[in-house]
């Protein structure tokens, strides 16, 4: 059993979106393919990986370091003892071989990205959707057959007014979603307070509406929206200021007793542990956001979980940012309190399979092999044609 060929493609999801702190005219991400000797069904298992959304495609460092050290590799280094399967775990500290710790840039979003692909084909190998295999390897056997979801949206656009955002998500609601997200921080207090107020007149209420100020604030002003905001009782206040800036997250929590979210930018498990050390997040409500795809892949993720569990903190604390299916089975496999979702933005990489629909506030996910990229046509298509 062995890889035979690996190929990456990075490939435009560029737009007209904005969030605070930067534009997506130039965004794009890499699509891995690891294609195996192991056939199933007749043909070569190939498994596929993308990098999430909002860190540019690692083409270079795949390219230069870690697809080689994959390439590399004697078979027998990256599989389980028996041979009957790849071995994520092992397959990690191949890539990781020869990197120093701490100061984990970007390298840890192009380890994601093949690594969502091996765990695509370990899950085929087995001839399991992946959320089963987690469930059966890493918990009792049986995984969520739900998992919640909310709509990631609400970014500042040219053009884009009040009406255009409340049309935006009532169109969310219509589409089954009970909790959507918008962007602030990208203008004025006031206008963004305009902005929140013209889209809880479209939700239910105050618990359907998260916001996302993508790590723009300081201090002051992070407490400043705080104030405003705490008595419409949001679902979330996400990540205000720095995302490394934990004492900021601790001091805004004496200043804001409704949730708040953070976590997307920590891209290691000892980030991940400085902000439950520093960041003041507080385990009976808060929410964490770790993206396995922009950090280290799943075999970091789950010592993420570990290292929660240490600290008293449940999984079910997860939502992960990215709306991706690879963060979706692990919520289901796992035990994660849910997963984005971007239904209309980063497509194809955005939403989940199709025809599965959403279902007030929940998702359920496709019994085929694997993360189910197959279940999602446009995706798929676009997969394949990285593979050939
Ligand atoms: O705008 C972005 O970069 C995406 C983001 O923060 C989120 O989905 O929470
Ligand atoms: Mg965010």
């Amino acid at each position: 059993m062995r890889i035979v060929d690996i190929k990456e493609k990075a490939v435009s999801i560029k737009s007209t979106i904005s969030n605070a702190y930067i534009d997506f005219s130039k965004m794009n991400v890499s699509v891995v393919a690891v294609v195996t000797d192991v056939v199933r069904d007749g043909k070569p298992v190939i498994g596929y990986g993308f990098n999430s959304n909002g860190r540019y495609a690692p083409s270079g460092m795949l390219h230069d370091r870690f697809i080689p050290r994959l390439r590399d590799a004697k078979p027998a280094e990256l599989l389980n003892d028996a041979g009957t399967n790849f071995d994520p775990h092992r397959i990690w500290d191949v890539l990781m071989k020869g990197e120093k710790p701490g100061g984990h840039g970007e390298r840890s979003v192009a380890v994601g990205t093949l690594d969502m692909a091996i765990w695509d084909a370990v899950a085929k190998i087995e001839e399991k959707p992946l959320y089963q295999l987690l469930a059966d390897w890493y918990g009792n056997g049986t995984p969520d057959e739900q998992v919640f979801v909310y709509a990631a949206g609400g970014y500042y656009q040219p053009g884009k007014g009040l009406q255009e955002l409340q049309d935006e998500m009532r169109n969310y609601l219509d589409m089954g979603y009970s909790v959507v997200k918008m962007k602030i921080g990208g203008s004025s207090l006031d206008e963004d307070l305009r902005r929140i107020e013209a889209v809880l007149k479209v939700v239910p209420d105050g618990g359907s509406l998260a916001v996302d100020a993508n790590g723009r604030f300081d201090l002051p002003t992070a407490i400043d929206y705080a104030k405003k905001l705490e008595p419409y009782n949001l679902f979330w206040y996400e990540e205000a200021g720095d995302p490394l800036d934990y004492q900021l997250q601790n001091e805004l929590a004496n200043y804001y007793k409704n949730p708040m979210a953070t976590g997307e930018n920590l891209f290691s498990m000892q980030d991940a542990r400085n902000l439950i050390r520093y960041g003041g997040m507080r385990s009976d409500r808060d929410y964490l956001q770790f993206d396995c795809a922009l950090s280290y892949g799943l075999v970091e993720y789950m010592r993420i979980l570990d290292m929660l569990k240490e600290y008293s903190w449940s999984p079910r604390r997860c939502i992960p940012h990215g709306g991706h299916q690879m963060s979706l089975n692990i919520a289901a496999g796992l035990g994660l309190g849910g997963n984005e979702s971007y239904p209309g933005v980063f497509e194809p990489f955005g939403g989940f399979a199709d025809n599965i629909p959403i279902e007030h506030g929940y998702v359920k996910l496709p019994d085929i092999p694997g993360v189910g990229f197959e279940a999602k046509a446009d995706l798929i298509e676009l997969m394949r044609t990285v593979a050939k």
